[in-house]
């Protein structure tokens, strides 16, 4: 064990599907896909305290909307005690500013830095790789966070290419509305069966999320944040939505976009980049 002292600040960014091709849905249900992940430097917050004791104890401000029986977080601790027969326990406080059902993979994001950071501060020594196959149980964009390199993404995002997008800087618009993945997944309208490219001709093609017209098309306040946002800049649904982004050259332009913003609607202004903040505080130690 590293230490018993806390352990602050642990990232867990969001990322955006800079595009989203749905191919092919699987017999178990799943979809194949293929996306570009790209990480952005807006984040919630870890920190850990490992205790001597098994027990898991989360402090977060989502516990009102969030059960601490399906919290990513502790569904990720308690996967890693089982998978490494690990005795120790922690103490978890979550600063939780991502928007959530927004398609920017918050929750998937906190069960990665769990994984990464408890097995650093428990020694539990784990590979990568086998901290991607634990994070792969919990959901389909675990792995690419706890890989922490902008990835393109097949099968049903788990089989990872590292590439290196453009880091432009965005605005993201937070639509007021919750959107399931589940059920966008579900609805018999959503386009299955954009045909599978190779990567040379995915990175050279216009970038599209075969998610967002149906989105758009059950959620008005989705449409809406589109069609305003599109005015400014390039503009896309990342995910199942419900957030949106548009992509600027330099960080000012994204901020006189933002500024004009009415008082409904949220969003924020973040730089993407291809090494995930969590990659950057595990390299710190
Ligand atoms: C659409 C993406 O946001 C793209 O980044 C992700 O693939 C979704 O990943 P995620 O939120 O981690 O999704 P999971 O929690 O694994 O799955 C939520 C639900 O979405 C559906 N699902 C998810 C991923 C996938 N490739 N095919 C699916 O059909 C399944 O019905 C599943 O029950
Ligand atoms: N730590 C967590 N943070 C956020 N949501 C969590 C967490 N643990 C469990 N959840 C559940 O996961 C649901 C989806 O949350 P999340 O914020 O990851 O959505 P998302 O950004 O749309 O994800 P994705 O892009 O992966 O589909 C939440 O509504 C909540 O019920």
């Amino acid at each position: 064990m590293k230490d018993t002292r806390l352990s602050l600040a642990w990232p867990a960014p969001a990322k955006l599907n800079l595009f989203l091709h749905i191919n092919n849905q699987r017999e178990d249900g799943y979809h194949e896909l293929q996306t570009l992940f790209q990480f952005i430097e807006h984040c919630d917050y870890l920190d850990f305290k490992v205790t001597a004791s098994s027990q898991l104890k989360l402090h977060s401000n989502i516990s009102d909307s969030v059960a601490d029986s399906d919290n990513l977080i502790l569904l990720a601790a308690k996967s890693l005690q089982k998978y490494t027969h690990c005795q120790r326990g922690a103490e978890i406080w979550l600063d939780k500013r991502l928007p959530m059902g927004g398609g920017i993979g918050g929750g998937s994001s906190d069960a990665a830095t769990t994984l990464v950071a408890l097995n650093y501060l428990w020694d539990t020594q784990l590979s990568k790789e086998q901290l991607m196959e634990i994070g792969l149980e919990l959901g389909a964009d675990v792995p690419v966070f706890i890989n922490g390199l902008s990835a393109f993404a097949e099968g049903v995002g788990e089989k990872l290419i590292t590439v290196s997008p453009k880091e432009y800087w965005y605005l993201v618009l937070i639509p007021n509305v919750h959107v399931s993945t589940a059920e966008i997944f579900q609805d018999p309208s959503l386009t299955r069966n954009t045909p599978k490219l190779d990567l040379d001709s995915l990175m050279n093609s216009s970038w599209q999320n075969d998610c967002q017209e149906l989105v758009v098309r059950r959620q008005p306040k989705v449409a809406k944040a589109l069609d305003w946002l599109i005015e400014y800049a390039p503009s896309r649904m990342t995910g199942t939505g419900a957030c949106v982004f548009g992509q600027f050259e330099q960080q000012q332009d994204a901020l006189e976009v933002a500024d004009k913003l009415s008082v409904d609607m949220k969003g924020f202004v973040a730089k993407g980049t291809n090494i995930s903040p969590l990659a950057m505080r595990l390299a710190k130690g």
